[in-house]
């Protein structure tokens, strides 16, 4: 759900798109401004207790959470990016990958009025979730990277499944960063491909990648190395 619905016909392309057409998943775009009834769509007021900026109405919530809900078997996890949200990691894509129904409710201005999250509450999981350390104008892009993230996940949407096992901060690399990729050709601008990708060794690869993979994670994202 957004007030800016058209940021997700990316969602139709490439790996998502794919899938979409393989029937793998089904995916609805609302409009917020359906659930709004007065002459100018409103979706937003003055702040309870002043300050900046606008908070988003909680009407046309509820509104739209009763229409989506209106006859599910079993209730959605109602995904609402923000920026005080917990960290989006690879562990909780996985988790929502298995999940049945995902609503993300996109806010925007300077948020979504609290009780819009309390009272979704009492009828479906509620997860907020967070992208990142940084300020974006709303919840529709973290949206785009939420939904690849657990889209690639589902099974028979990425063609390999091997693939996923050796991404940085997946299980199979211990939830490390992942090693350097080469290809062809074998030198490039007088930078060779390291020699032992050609020894056919597969242990001794295995061993280069590893230790590769630790150094950079060790470089760039010491919290990730195990204890
Ligand atoms: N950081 C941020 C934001 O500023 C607004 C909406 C969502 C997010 N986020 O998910 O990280």
């Amino acid at each position: 759900m957004s007030i800016f619905p058209d940021y997700f016909a990316p969602l139709h392309l490439s790996l998502v798109g794919k899938a979409l057409g393989k029937g793998l998943l089904e995916l609805g775009v609302h409009d917020l401004r359906q659930w709004t009834h007065d002459r100018h769509n409103t979706v937003d007021d003055t702040p309870y207790g002043g300050g900046a900026g606008m908070v988003m109405k909680p009407e046309p919530w509820g509104e739209c959470f009763d229409a989506l809900l209106d006859g599910l078997e079993e209730p959605p996890v109602l995904v609402v990016p923000t920026p005080s949200g917990i960290p989006f990691s690879q562990p909780i894509a996985y988790e929502l990958s298995e999940k049945s129904h995902l609503l993300f409710a996109c806010g925007r201005y300077e948020g979504i009025d609290r009780r819009v999250m309390e009272h979704a509450a009492t009828r479906m999981e509620v997860r907020e979730l967070s992208l990142g350390d940084y300020v974006l104008n709303g919840g529709e892009v973290a949206t785009l990277a939420m939904v690849e993230a657990v889209v690639r996940l589902i099974p028979g949407v990425i063609g390999n499944p091997e693939s996923l096992t050796e991404e940085s901060h997946s299980d199979g690399q211990d939830q490390l960063l992942e090693y350097p990729v080469y290809t062809k050709p074998p030198s490039w601008r007088g930078l060779d491909v390291p020699e032992v990708l050609f020894s056919g060794h597969h242990a001794r690869i295995a061993e280069w990648r590893r230790e590769q993979a630790v150094e950079l994670t060790r470089l760039r994202r010491p919290d990730l190395l195990p204890e």
